[in-house]
């Protein structure tokens, strides 16, 4: 009004009227207005809130999130007093000393020992673990994981003592091209396709979560779609045209595991074209919760690698300077799986009359399958990289996770700012302190046992669940309001989750259920909901959901 120009723009409309309204919920309390909102407006606005997410909270069934979040604040509500930043390198102090890094040891060495591998943390020893707690999700630790592997693929310096080749501190690690590797000796020297060595191609199946996607765009690593569309057109060995992904068995309609047979077809045409083998699996996938079966693919691919020199290579940094390494890359994208797994195989350890091991044989018929550090097939330690979420089964009030390597595959950081103190190893800049204590209380409050039995009652949830829903199914027929073709149940195995037939939008929005179409061969696609049987569901929440789906009009479409 006075001329000059407003301290803050004002809305160029009102946001209740473009943002998605709430029933619940209402932008225009949260709105922060140029004079700031009373007390009295903050405490309400937060109450009303706090009101929304205790009902969502009691009926969140429907994502892979585990609610139960034990004594997170009892234990650590102290801890948010502190700007606590484990900023740079776990096992180095730097300069940053609010930061709970001791503690972050402290569940990376617990973690190294559930998915075997060698700890605590050496950096002499290139078979010792390396790894860090995650300030994003998994998302995160398979950004990092490609990243890693493309670099190491690639042909980029390995991590080394600080410190360039006089043994002085280098100001800044700079990247290193290697020269065309030369195939260890017995190898067959490709000289048709010397430049391939330094082309990774990546490979991961039609279940993979988006972000895997979004993350070999960000990163420019090449597809096996993208380079045999481009460079091999109609050379496809397992179809007539190149597909996106590797198929998972059965298709959409499958239990959600990678191809194996697809996959040792597709890895094989480029390993004999000298390519290095980018490999991503999942144990534990988004929308099905299958494992792809790690064991079967190694004992496909390693002799593949071995015919084709990638289980060990030379690769020439500088004339005389060698340097050894692998021509593939196994990350095991183990967001939810990860959690668990290893408890179920404690479980499976037990004495066979124990009651822990008589519950678990009732809830699985085989061997708990390997999917981590400890596999090995001929000889070959076949995982490089593992990842997990620790909002999924761990329990955590935010995004979090671990993502975990072996010293031998680390490449070194491109940078080692001084003023921090350490080099910048990790994905992020500042990283969240609290995180680290979140997964420490989780891991320590229970024993070993203690967290297997949680792991085998999810499975019997779990089983429950898809008793529950089996017998809607009969309740629905008799009464003759079954929706055409049924409910669709279905559980892949030893999954956490079972998928069904998407009910209506009030149900999908009650009960925060995560819904996909499938592609069916019988016409168009098939709308599906699932639960996830995470520690926080109940047979009691499995029964309160289950009878919302009785309800008439429960599986209606929106017209
Ligand atoms: C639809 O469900 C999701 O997108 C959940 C995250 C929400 S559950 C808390 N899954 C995330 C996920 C991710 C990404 O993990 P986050 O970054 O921790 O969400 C990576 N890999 C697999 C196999 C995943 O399932």
């Amino acid at each position: 009004a006075d001329g000059h120009a407003p301290v803050i723009a004002g809305p160029d409309r009102d946001p209740r009227e473009v943002y998605p309204s709430d029933p619940e919920l209402e932008i225009g309390e949260f709105e922060i207005p140029a004079e700031g909102l009373t007390d009295q407006q903050r405490k309400r606005a937060l109450n009303r809130l706090e009101t929304y997410l205790v009902g969502k909270h009691g009926t969140m069934v429907g994502f892979q999130g585990n609610q139960d979040m034990a004594r997170c604040q009892q234990d650590l509500g102290r801890f948010l007093e502190f700007h606590l930043n484990n900023v740079g390198d776990p096992f180095q102090q730097g300069n940053y000393k609010v930061n709970t890094k001791i503690v972050e040891r402290a569940v990376l060495d617990h973690y190294a020992s559930l998915w075997r591998a060698a700890w605590p943390y050496d950096a002499e020893n290139p078979d010792s673990y390396w790894g860090y707690v995650l300030t994003m999700g998994s998302t995160e630790g398979n950004l990092y994981a490609l990243a890693s592997a493309r670099d190491y693929l690639s042909g980029k310096k390995l991590i080394t003592e600080p410190g360039g080749d006089d043994g002085q501190p280098v100001a800044q690690m700079m990247y290193v091209q290697a020269a065309p590797p030369t195939p260890a000796a017995g190898g067959d020297p490709r000289p048709e396709a010397p430049d391939n060595a330094y082309r990774p191609v990546a490979f991961y199946s039609e279940d993979t979560h988006y972000s895997v996607i979004r993350a070999v765009r960000t990163l420019a690593i090449d597809t096996f779609a993208a380079i045999g569309r481009r460079e091999y057109p109609g050379q496809c060995p397992i179809a007539d045209e190149w597909p996106m992904e590797v198929p998972s068995r059965g298709g959409a309609e499958g239990s959600g595991e990678i191809d194996v047979e697809a996959l040792e077809g597709l890895v094989r045409f480029f390993a004999e074209r000298g390519h290095p083998i980018l490999l991503l699996l999942n144990f534990g996938t988004t929308f099905k919760g299958a494992y792809d079966n790690v064991e079967k693919v190694a004992a496909r691919l390693v002799p593949i690698f071995a015919e084709h020199g990638l289980l060990e290579r030379e690769i020439e940094f500088e004339p005389g300077r060698i340097d050894r390494r692998r021509g593939f890359w196994v990350h095991v994208d183990g967001a939810l799986g990860a959690g668990f797994m290893p408890f179920l195989r404690i479980a499976a350890a037990e004495e066979r009359g124990s009651e822990l091991a008589v519950q678990l044989r009732r809830e699985i018929k085989g061997k708990i399958p390997e999917f981590d550090f400890g596999l090995e097939v001929h000889g070959v330690d076949v995982v490089s990289s593992l990842v997990m979420s620790g909002h999924k089964w761990p329990g955590a009030p935010w995004p979090c996770g671990v993502f975990m390597t072996k010293n031998k595959f680390r490449v070194e950081p491109p940078a080692t700012p001084a003023y921090t103190g350490s080099p910048d190893t990790t994905f992020a800049g500042s990283r969240n302190g609290l995180s680290p204590l979140v997964l420490w209380n989780h891991l320590a409050s229970r024993s070993i046992r203690e967290h297997a039995a949680l792991a085998v009652r999810a499975l019997r949830v779990t089983r429950y669940l898809e008793s529950s829903l089996r017998e809607l199914e009969d309740r629905l027929d008799r009464e003759d309001r079954l929706p055409e073709g049924g409910l669709h149940v279905d559980r892949s195995p030893m999954a956490l989750t079972v998928r069904f037939l998407r009910p209506n939008d009030h149900l999908v929005e009650k009960w925060s259920l995560s819904c996909q179409p499938m592609p069916v061969k019988s016409g168009g696609p098939r709308h599906y909901a699932h639960v996830f049987a995470m520690p926080s569901v109940t047979e009691e929440k499995v029964d309160a959901f289950v009878e919302d789906l009785f309800a008439e009009g429960a599986f209606d479409r929106p017209e």
